[in-house]
């Protein structure tokens, strides 16, 4: 227990550590060559900030790290990355999934970081995810562990482990795992400083979040030789030709679960004489188990194409009355970004960010509110309600930053922004306030 402690002290000191302290080391690492091959790792800790480290050539000026600069590397430790080298996007997605369930089912009191390796010059092209290992101090096996679950892996990844050299400084070395791991190269790492665009937002958009249904579709149509109904959703699309939109409102209502959202879209349904849908819609929302439990990469895809099929039911409807939606895109980015984004609000994109713009190719809804309520209240609805939880709401319940990180993303998103309600009074109240705002901004 104690050595867990320690353990965990030691790596919060690494993140931690002042760029001082490193100055002199880092200004050859900030020379960064755009081609170089980049590092970066995501802590687990909501008040930390992502760290970047890039391997170079060994010169006459090539300086040299010492666990100071790396302090989980203190008393001779080993930390390790594993990358899944590129190829098919479904499939590296999929086994991405699988191997970072392994890794924390397998390497009990390790911690298992996300880190993603690329080249500045071609974020896309050359992104690279995989995850950051750091075994516990008393964990002396840790290589000969991770080989085991690393062999069924063993085409698809690229294994590295961290350590002092017997030169100076922090090295890398790259392992071929064929049965038992054998080194085939070695150069020494040096920590550099993040760029001013983090790669971890450039590398959500068109994998987490996308902004057509072109792109959306392109995942899903690749999903199609492992999930089938990943086929029965595109058909699906292929069924609902995109309608001209009539002249009465659309307002969606958004907000976390147990907000209200399914109590105000009734009485305002009811108020309004409005039709009530939601998103995903009833004809692809029974597939929702099978694609939640699939990599983020394929569930985003499947929710995004959700709202394009029923953005046209929601057009047609608006010809004849006003329409209400319980969620819509909003929630699809929201989600998303919050779920990509490690660390705390902090880490988030900065408010104006394209990724919080709405797609160009969707319906747009005349008025979005968001329904907030503290998160006292909110666990107190989802008790009393008692109604089966998905995972990320039972996520969102045990953790109350995801939950201030997806409100956050809701209140950045533009174009249409999100008009705030707050939720908290009683249902009469919450109705009237909102047939209010429905007033001043529709014409109604
Ligand atoms: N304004 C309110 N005050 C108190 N309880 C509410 C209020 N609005 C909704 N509830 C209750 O909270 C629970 C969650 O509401 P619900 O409309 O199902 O939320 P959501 O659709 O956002 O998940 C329900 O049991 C509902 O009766
Ligand atoms: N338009 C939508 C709707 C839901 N979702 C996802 O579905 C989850 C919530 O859906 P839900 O049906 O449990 O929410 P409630 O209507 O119960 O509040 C979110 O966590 C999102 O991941 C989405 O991405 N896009």
């Amino acid at each position: 227990m104690l050595g867990w402690r320690r353990h965990r002290f030691v790596l919060q000191l690494y993140f931690h550590i002042k760029s001082g302290l490193t100055n002199s080391r880092r200004m050859a690492g900030s020379s960064t060559d755009l081609k170089t091959q980049m590092f970066a790792v995501e802590p687990n800790s909501y008040s930390l900030s992502p760290f970047y480290f890039r391997t170079y050539n060994c010169g006459p000026q090539a300086p040299s790290m010492t666990p100071n600069d790396w302090p989980m590397l203190a008393q001779g430790r080993l930390s390790f990355s594993v990358c899944i080298t590129k190829g098919h996007r479904v499939k590296t997605a999929r086994l991405h999934k699988s191997l970072g369930q392994q890794l924390s089912q397998q390497l009990p009191g390790s911690e298992i970081l996300r880190l993603i390796s690329y080249r500045p010059n071609d974020l896309h092209g050359s992104l690279e995810k995989g995850f950051f290992i750091v075994p516990p101090l008393c964990c002396l096996d840790a290589q000969r562990r991770l080989c085991d679950i690393l062999g069924e892996y063993r085409q698809d990844i690229q294994l590295c482990s961290y350590s002092e050299g017997e030169e100076p400084g922090i090295w890398q070395y790259l392992w071929e795992v064929n049965g038992e791991a054998k080194e085939v190269a070695r150069s020494p790492v040096l920590r550099v400083d993040g760029p001013m665009s983090s790669p971890f937002v450039d590398s959500i958009k068109g994998s987490a979040v996308f902004y057509s249904l072109e792109d959306a579709c392109s995942i899903l149509k690749e999903s199609s030789a492992f999930i089938p109904e990943a086929q029965k959703v595109l058909a699906s699309v292929e069924q609902h030709r995109v309608l001209e939109r009539g002249p009465s409102p659309i307002i969606v209502i958004e907000g976390l679960d147990a907000t209200g959202k399914s109590t105000l879209t009734e009485s305002l349904k009811t108020h309004l004489e409005a039709e009530l849908l939601k998103s995903p819609p009833d004809s692809i929302s029974h597939w929702r188990t099978i694609f939640d439990s699939e990599p983020s990469l394929i569930k985003r895809a499947y929710y995004a194409v959700g709202n394009y099929i029923g953005a046209t039911e929601i057009a047609k409807k608006s010809k004849t009355s006003p329409v209400i939606v319980d969620r819509f895109w909003h929630s699809t980015a929201a989600y998303a970004i919050a779920t990509e984004m490690g660390g705390g609000i902090h880490n988030l994109p900065d408010h104006h960010h394209d990724v919080y713009r709405w797609p160009e190719d969707l319906l747009r809804p005349d008025l979005v509110i968001l329904l907030t309520v503290c998160d006292e209240e909110r666990i107190r609805r989802i008790r009393k309600r008692g109604l089966q939880e998905t995972k990320e709401e039972k996520e969102l319940e045990a953790n109350s930053m995801f939950r201030q990180k997806v409100e956050e993303v809701y209140k950045r998103m533009e174009d249409p922004s999100c008009v705030i309600i707050d939720a908290s009074p009683s249902m009469e109240m919450v109705l009237q306030e909102a047939l209010s705002v429905i007033k001043k901004k529709c014409d109604i």
